[in-house]
């Protein structure tokens, strides 16, 4: 199966129109006001509204309110909520969207219990742990750490690049793989043309 691809913190149309030029499943908007790809409502409503049918809009919270994420939907036509922080499996299937679950792969992280766990998800994206660093680190972690059996499930995050993401997906087999700072130019900033070698990546790793 064709690996999927998501390009996480956007905050430009023009990056958008990139991202779905180069062939992008989904695109994530940072609703996480610390993250200095934080997006405003008007503008992720904007840049939603110019997606072609298809591609899906992911919304990336860390430790939101429950009326928080309500506040957001109101105007922002999320298909799929990503929950980022310490959020409890109730608590994420009860945003009224379907979500994905972020698992930071802290040393002794239990993958088959947090699969167990929010077994709502429709998946779980592995990001890389930093202390004190909710997500966003530009970090890799081993990817052997990942069970074979899992890969289906699994959005493989935390600094790919155009240079290892062919190797992280033959060695890890992930649904979809995750990028944001390696397809950047500055924070918040994307590069069309690292988009674009992005995805040439991706597609060497499926011939
Ligand atoms: O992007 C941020 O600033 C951020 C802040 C807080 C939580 C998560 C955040 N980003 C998550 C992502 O962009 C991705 O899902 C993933 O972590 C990949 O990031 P990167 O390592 O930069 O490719």
């Amino acid at each position: 199966m064709r690996t999927r691809v998501k390009i996480c913190g956007i905050t430009r149309p023009e990056d958008a129109a990139a991202a779905v030029e180069a062939g992008a499943d989904a695109i994530g908007l940072v609703f996480y006001q610390p993250s200095p790809r934080a997006i405003s409502l008007s503008r992720a409503a904007q840049i939603i509204h110019n997606l072609p049918p298809f591609v899906t809009a992911v919304g990336l919270f860390v430790n939101a309110a429950a009326d928080e994420v309500a506040e957001v939907l109101k105007s922002v036509p999320l298909d799929l909520l990503q929950f980022h922080g310490d959020e409890s499996p109730a608590f994420c299937a009860g945003q009224g969207r379907p979500y994905i679950k972020a698992v930071r792969m802290r040393p002794g992280v239990d993958l088959a219990e947090q699969d167990r766990l929010y077994h709502s998800a429709q998946g779980l994206l592995l990001d890389s742990y930093q202390p004190g660093k909710p997500g966003g680190t530009g970090a890799t972690f081993d990817w052997e750490r990942i069970p074979a059996s899992m890969g289906s499930r699994i959005i493989l995050a935390g600094g790919l690049s155009p240079d290892n993401v062919e190797d992280a997906i033959r060695q890890s087999s992930p649904y979809a793989v995750d990028v944001s700072g390696g397809v950047e130019r500055e924070k918040g900033i994307k590069d069309a043309e690292k988009i674009r070698a992005f995805m040439r990546g991706v597609e060497r790793a499926n011939r």
